[in-house]
């Protein structure tokens, strides 16, 4: 049970000041300051807010307030470097403890741990890392000492097996409500459903009730979703790019916008955008392609050597010419807050709605407009199907419940991808549980031109008598190589 919590700063006042002295931002955006504040009052609390919202700031903020260290759990390595990057550059004592960790940086954490009262503020480790004894011994001796603050746990569907993610290291975390009763944790996450919020909660021991809960929206107005119909004999390219050379067109041609480049040293072409393919060497044969015809691209994938990878990240990054597109398998995004990023594309339908949400979600993070664009084929659809049951066989039934939710996942986004009769907005909060209808101002393609929409439906998919046979052919049988 969560008693009362340890020595904190008694007052909230602060949080303005610390906003603009410690993170450099002006205002807080809706509902951040109300998180905030039911974390520096020692609550549970669990956020579910939009891609972009802002959730990093719930913790990081509190942690530079209160007393002691806030430990950061999250599964994701860039994003846990971009974010001590970030918070070190501002002069706030963050590290990081992960498998990349140095064995020197290891020993130096540790000892700063085992004095009880550690000079870091914020220690964002991986899931895999907080079952390891020594660290575990660590936390121990900080908590003796009244210098754990707050466990933060980002990404935290991955805990739930109903979630997309699921990790099943992340149930160990149910040590630290176990071990330090006392001690609040704070859940956040841009994607879950109702079970996956439930079945988080429950899983770290926290009850609901006793907890402050807030569900933002996962709605994103600025973002333009739009579904591109083909089938195989069909190749997305030159669709793309008289589309890419279109938005270039327009920002050449449009005479305000046209001398506000102008001004900003920028390039005309210099249109930031992800697509996103599933395998590495399609990743290489597009950016090629599109390097062919003018258009900077770069491939980004697992395959690739850090140097290379590291170096067209930052100049993406930095918006240097040629680096325009980056074409990645998944291995790239989540967690990378670049704010001007105009368009993500998903070349193939991706893995589940919550990874096409989050992918989508690295498009228009200034709160500009950006564009969410899938094609979609009932061909791909059919082998997302057999890559799904290739993934799952031999799974144990552990897993059973994550393997359903996977399926629901994958059925949903289909559905989404199919559906000419309905927002794309409310397709998307629908699929999280919310019931309002959200604001969509023209920026979808059924709510812009329902009618063009059906009618493309019906010129660019195949028919489903047509698909049976080539699926009886064995035609949609895919090998795995280059994955990821
Ligand atoms: N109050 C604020 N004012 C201005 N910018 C803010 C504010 N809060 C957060 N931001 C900025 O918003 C961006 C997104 O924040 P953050 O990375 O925490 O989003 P997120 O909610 O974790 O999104 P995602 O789930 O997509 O990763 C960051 O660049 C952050 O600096």
């Amino acid at each position: 049970m969560h008693t009362m919590p340890l020595v904190r700063s008694d007052s909230c006042i602060d949080i303005d000041f610390t906003l603009r002295w410690k993170f450099g931002k002006t205002a807080f955006r809706p509902l951040q300051r109300d998180v905030i504040i039911a974390a520096l009052e020692g609550r549970d609390v669990f956020v579910q807010a939009a891609t972009s919202f802002g959730k990093s700031l719930c913790f990081q903020l509190p942690a530079v307030i209160d007393h002691g260290i806030t430990i950061v759990i999250s599964p994701l390595l860039s994003l846990m470097t971009d974010q001590v990057n970030a918070l070190r550059n501002g002069g706030i004592e963050a590290c990081s403890f992960n498998s990349n960790t140095t064995y020197q940086e290891r020993q130096r954490l540790l000892a700063d741990l085992g004095t009880g009262h550690p000079l870091t503020r914020l220690l964002y480790v991986t899931p895999e890392q907080c079952s390891a004894e020594g660290f575990r011994k660590a936390i121990n001796i900080v908590h003796e000492q009244r210098e754990l603050a707050r466990i933060a746990v980002d990404e935290a569907h991955c805990i739930s097996e109903w979630g997309h993610d699921f990790r099943p290291t992340f149930k160990g975390l149910k040590w630290f409500r176990d071990s330090f009763p006392d001690i609040p944790i704070m859940c956040l996450t841009a994607t879950a459903t109702v079970q996956v919020r439930h079945d988080v909660i429950s899983t770290l021991g926290l009850v609901e009730e006793e907890m402050k809960v807030f569900t933002m929206t996962t709605n994103r107005e600025n973002l333009h979703y739009e579904v591109r119909f083909k089938c195989d004999d069909e190749d997305n390219y030159p669709d793309f790019l008289r589309w890419i050379k279109k938005v270039h067109q327009r920002r050449a041609d449009n005479r305000e916008r046209r001398a506000e480049i102008i001004a900003r040293n920028e390039r005309f072409d210099g249109v930031s955008g992800i697509i996103y393919n599933i395998f590495r060497q399609d990743c290489e044969e597009l950016a090629a392609r599109l390097c062919k015809d003018g258009i900077g691209a770069k491939p980004y994938h697992a395959g690739l050597k850090n140097d290379e990878k590291n170096e067209t990240l930052n100049r993406w990054v930095d918006g240097d010419a040629g680096y325009d597109v980056i074409v990645a398998t998944t291995a790239f995004g989540m967690g990378i807050d670049k704010e001007n990023v105009r368009f993500v594309v998903h070349w193939q339908i991706p893995k589940s709605f919550e990874g096409f949400y989050q992918e989508a979600g690295r498009a228009g993070r200034d709160g500009n407009a950006g564009a969410c664009i899938v094609y979609y084929s009932r061909e791909d659809r059919d082998r997302a199907f057999n890559r799904f049951a290739k993934d799952n066989k031999g799974k144990d039934a552990n897993s059973r419940y994550n393997l359903q939710a996977r399926m629901k996942s994958l059925q949903s986004l289909i559905e989404y991808c199919e559906n000419v009769e309905v927002c794309k907005h409310k397709l998307i909060t629908k699929y999280f549980g919310e019931k309002e209808r959200p604001a969509c101002d023209y920026a979808c393609d059924f709510c812009k031109d329902a009618k063009t929409l059906k009618k493309e439906k019906n010129r660019g998919l195949k028919d489903e008598e047509w698909i049976s046979t080539q699926r009886d052919m064995g035609r949609f049988d895919i090998g795995y190589d280059g994955y990821n």
